[in-house]
């Protein structure tokens, strides 16, 4: 029976300690009793409780001759694992005894992470269609109701280079008096921020590179020419008393001169310091990089820019990103850059894809016990959103996974 090997490998582990009882989750109350149809039988889901050192989690089971399914839930309720007895195993023995993984082998990553939502701005600058303003606002609503505390907005850039975002005072204009969440939004120059000031933004960011050829190729002048903008656009924001995030592009590398020396990442995050910018965030733009080469880079910057000043922000182009994230944090930065549903590239970095999936990144760091106060299942449902839009499947691994089980469970 699967709800005894479930039991069974828990005990393995060494996980379950006689006369320790937990509280059962109200969501398994409510669904104890229900008939499922599954593997095309009718069948009554049935409910245990499981034991554990320290951990309680509730087991929905159901079962026929032919098929089974389990929902296992902890006491938030939350899902935290579904599927077959090894499946469940897995999902399980991730939640437990977090705290001797961090011990030994996470040493000080942060206890509270802040994820800065750029889905509507880095994932939509990029899209083939232009979408409708609307659509955009609706996302914008339900990114800020999974509690993302910053949600990029849009950009104040020429229409004529980005024709994606050329709606952006509209988009503005429409989330004006949302609460809870923070807007920042692009502005290349002072042009730029005096629209962005006009439309009612509260925050603003501004995006140099590491690159000589990326910062010609997206902003059309050299590095030093662009911080000289940034400088001005500083200046302003500073009179205006508006925070100013700086962005590096190609830290690690660039689609024109390959390999980016870390020294050059250090010099600009510097510059973009110096002038006042509250945040720095330091973009693989095309995915390149890897623990070997973004170590080096994060070192270098750390001797020049404090580290809570610090935010990563990695496009996933060759499946690094998660991992260059888990190194950022353990080497103590707070502050990850996310795309919903992983959408996202820059037109200006032709083979780019998008951002490190915001599902994939909230998932990871509730299996490390990280809080972000963003609730994973209602992201899903806003990538679950865009992503209909756009007739493309999601670029999140776990929101794929996961989707499939509340798609399961919803049948309930
Ligand atoms: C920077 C410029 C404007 C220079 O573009 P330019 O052509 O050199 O600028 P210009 O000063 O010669 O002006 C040309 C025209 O643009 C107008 N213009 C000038 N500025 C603005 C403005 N702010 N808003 C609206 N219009 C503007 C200006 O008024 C003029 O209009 P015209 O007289 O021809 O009708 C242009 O290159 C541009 O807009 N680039 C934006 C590129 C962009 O948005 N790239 C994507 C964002 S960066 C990114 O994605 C990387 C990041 C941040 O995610 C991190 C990572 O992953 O690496």
């Amino acid at each position: 029976m699967l709800l005894q090997k479930c039991v069974n490998r828990l005990s393995r582990l060494g996980s379950l300690e006689p006369g320790k009882y937990f509280l059962v989750s109200s969501l398994c109350d409510e669904m104890e009793g229900k008939v499922i149809s599954n593997g095309g039988e009718d069948h009554r889901v049935s409910k245990h409780v499981i034991k554990g050192n320290g951990k309680e989690a509730s087991l929905l089971n159901s079962e026929t001759k032919r098929s089974s399914f389990s929902f296992l839930f902890n006491q938030e309720p939350q899902l935290v694992g579904t599927g077959t007895s090894r499946a469940l195993y897995r999902h399980y023995s991730s939640q437990h005894n977090i705290a001797d993984v961090k011990h030994k082998l996470l040493g000080s990553i942060p206890k509270f992470v802040k994820i800065v939502e750029v889905g509507p701005r880095d994932g939509l600058q990029n899209e083939k269609e232009i979408v409708p303003t609307s659509v955009k606002v609706e996302l914008i609503k339900m990114l800020v109701a999974s509690g993302l505390p910053v949600v990029e907005a849009t950009s104040f850039v020429s229409p004529k280079w980005v024709p994606q975002l050329a709606d952006a005072k509209d988009v503005m204009s429409a989330i004006q008096g949302i609460e809870h969440s923070r807007f920042p939004v692009l502005t290349p120059n002072i042009k730029g921020f005096e629209a962005a000031m006009a439309a009612g933004a509260k925050e603003v960011a501004v995006f140099a590179a590491a690159s000589e050829s990326f910062s010609k190729s997206n902003i059309n002048c050299s590095i030093e020419d662009s911080l000289a903008r940034y400088r001005d656009v500083a200046l302003a924001a500073q009179n205006h008393a508006i925070p100013v995030r700086g962005y590096i592009s190609c830290v690690v590398g660039c689609p024109v001169e390959g390999a980016v020396p870390p020294s050059k990442v250090a010099y600009v995050a510097e510059e973009l310091y110096r002038m006042g910018c509250a945040e720095i965030s330091l973009g693989d733009t095309i995915g390149v990089g890897t623990p070997g080469t973004v170590i080096p880079m994060l070192q270098a910057v750390l001797e020049v820019v404090p580290v809570e000043k610090l935010a990563v922000h990695f496009h996933d182009t060759y499946g690094q990103a998660l991992s260059n994230i888990l190194l950022s944090l353990q080497m103590g930065i707070s502050v990850v850059d996310s795309s919903i549903s992983g959408l996202g590239g820059c037109p200006y970095a032709k083979g780019a894809s998008g951002n490190v999936a915001t599902e994939d990144v909230v998932y990871m760091l509730n299996g490390l016990g990280v809080n972000t106060n963003v609730d994973l299942g209602k992201l899903i449902f806003a990538g679950d959103y865009i992503c209909k839009h756009l007739a493309r499947p999601s670029g999140s691994k776990a929101a794929i996974a996961l989707s499939r089980t509340f798609a399961d469970a919803s049948k309930l």
